[in-house]
C-alpha cells in the first residue's frame, strides 16, 4: 500500500519507476511503421494496409482472438519481413530504445531463429544480427539518457523438431549476450516433454531455460516442464490457479503442484493482457494474477507482445494498480521478483537491485 508521503501512482509516475521485462517477443513487438518500411524494402506483399495506424490497430484486433492458434497467426507478417540482416539489427535496435522509453532498466527479450531462414540466413547469423542490433539500440538508449541492458533468450517452435539445434545455438551464443532457451508455440498437442533432449543438454552445459506452460493447456503442461523438463520459470504459469481451491470462507488450499511452485519460488512470467486475447482469462480484475499476488508466487508482471497487446510494462502495470489497488510497494516488489529470477549472474542482478530499483522506488516512495 503506498503512502500519505509517496508519489501518487499514475500512469506517468509509472512510466517514470525502473522495470524489469522477462517475457518478451522480438517478433510481437515492432513498430507498425517499421514493419510497412521493410516489407517494402524486401517485396513483401502480404499486409493487410500499409497505413501504420491501421496496421497497428490490425494486429490488436486479430490477435484478440480467444484462442492461441489464431493469436499466434499474426506473427506470419512480422516473421516475413525479419528476413534479412538489416531487418533484424533494425528490430533489435528499436526494441532495446522502446523498453528504454518505456523505463526498463533489464529485459530478456525472446525470439525463434529458426523462423528467420526463409531467406537463406544461417543460425548463428541470425543470432550475430540481433545481438548487434541490441547492443546498437542501448548504445542509443544511452545517448539519450537511458540505460538498459538486454538479455536474449533462444525459442525453438515447440511444433517444429529443432529444439536441440537451438539449444546448442543458445550455449554457443551465451557469451556473447544469449542469456537463455525457451520453447514457445502451439501448447496444446506439443508437451514440453518432445524437448527432453535439448533440456537435458541445457542442463548438462549449465545453462538456463524458461518454458511457455499453463497457458492455452493446464496443469500436466506445468508439471512436465518443471518435473521432467527442469524449467526454471514458467512462462505465463497462469493455468497454476487449477491447483488452488478458495473456499466460500476464503481458506485457501494449495495442492502439491502449486505448493512446490510456490515453496520453490519457481518465476511465473505473466502477460495479463496476452492472457485476455487467447482467451486464458476473462478480464484483468478476474487475472489469477490477482490471487497469485495475494499468496505470494513469485510473480512477475510481462508484456509478452507489445505489438499484438497494443501495451508496454508500464500499462500492464498500470492495468494491474486500477483492478486491484495496488501502491509501489508491489510494483517494486515485481520487479525485484522479475530482477531475481534473470539469467544473468547473481552479482549483476544485484547490482541492478540495489543501485537501480531500489533508489528508483524509494524516490517514488518517499519524494
Ligand atoms: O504467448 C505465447 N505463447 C506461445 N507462443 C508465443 C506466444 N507469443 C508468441 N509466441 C510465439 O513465439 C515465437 C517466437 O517469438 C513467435 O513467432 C510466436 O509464434
Ligand atoms: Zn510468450
Amino acid at each position: 500500500m503506498s503512502t500519505s508521503a509517496s508519489a501518487p501512482v499514475t500512469p506517468a509516475a509509472i512510466l517514470s519507476a525502473p522495470k524489469v521485462l522477462l517475457h518478451d517477443h522480438l517478433d510481437g513487438g515492432l513498430r507498425p511503421a517499421t514493419v510497412i518500411d521493410l516489407a517494402e524494402a524486401a517485396g513483401y506483399r502480404d499486409l493487410p494496409t500499409t497505413d501504420a495506424d491501421d496496421l497497428g490497430a490490425w494486429f490488436r484486433e486479430s490477435a484478440d482472438s480467444g484462442s492461441l492458434v489464431r493469436y499466434l497467426e499474426t506473427f506470419a507478417h512480422t516473421c516475413g519481413v525479419m528476413q534479412d540482416e538489416d531487418a533484424l539489427v533494425r528490430v533489435a535496435a528499436e526494441c532495446a530504445e522502446d523498453l528504454a522509453a518505456d523505463g526498463v532498466v533489464y529485459a530478456e527479450v525472446r525470439y525463434a531463429p529458426e523462423l528467420f531462414t526463409e531467406r537463406g540466413m544461417s543460425l548463428d547469423a541470425i543470432v550475430e544480427a540481433v545481438q548487434a542490433g541490441f547492443r546498437a539500440g542501448e548504445r542509443r538508449a544511452a545517448e539519450a539518457g537511458r540505460t538498459i541492458r538486454i538479455g536474449t533468450l533462444l525459442c525453438a517452435m515447440r511444433q517444429n523438431a529443432r529444439s536441440l539445434e537451438i539449444a546448442e545455438l543458445a550455449v554457443r551464443h551465451r557469451d556473447a549476450g544469449v542469456v537463455g532457451f525457451d520453447i514457445a508455440g502451439p501448447e496444446a498437442g506439443f508437451p514440453p516433454t518432445r524437448n527432453l533432449d535439448a533440456f537435458e543438454y541445457l542442463r548438462q552445459q549449465n545453462a538456463h531455460f524458461t518454458i511457455h506452460a499453463g497457458e492455452a493447456f493446464g496443469l500436466p503442461s506445468i508439471w512436465e516442464a518443471l518435473q521432467h523438463c527442469g524449467a526454471e520459470r514458467l512462462g505465463h504459469g497462469v493455468r497454476i490457479v487449477d491447483d488452488i481451491k478458495v473456499a466460500g470462507d476464503g481458506t485457501v488450499h494449495l495442492g502439491r503442484l502449486a505448493s512446490y511452485v510456490r515453496d520453490r519460488r519457481i518465476p511465473l512470467e505473466m502477460c495479463p493482457t496476452s492472457n485476455l486475447q487467447t482467451g486464458a482469462a476473462a478480464s484483468i480484475a478476474e487475472h489469477p494474477i490477482g490471487l497469485l499476488t495475494r499468496l505470494r508466487f513469485r510473480v512477475t508482471v510481462n508484456t509478452d507482445n507489445r505489438l499484438m497487446s497494443g501495451c508496454t510494462v508500464s500499462s500492464e502495470l498500470a492495468a494491474l494498480v486500477e483492478a486491484f489497488g495496488y501502491g509501489w510497494e508491489d510494483l517494486r516488489w515485481f520487479t525485484i521478483n522479475a530482477m531475481k529470477s534473470a539469467f544473468i549472474g547473481f552479482e549483476e542482478r544485484l547490482a541492478i537491485i540495489e543501485d537501480v530499483i531500489k533508489p528508483g522506488y524509494a524516490r517514488l516512495i518517499s519524494p
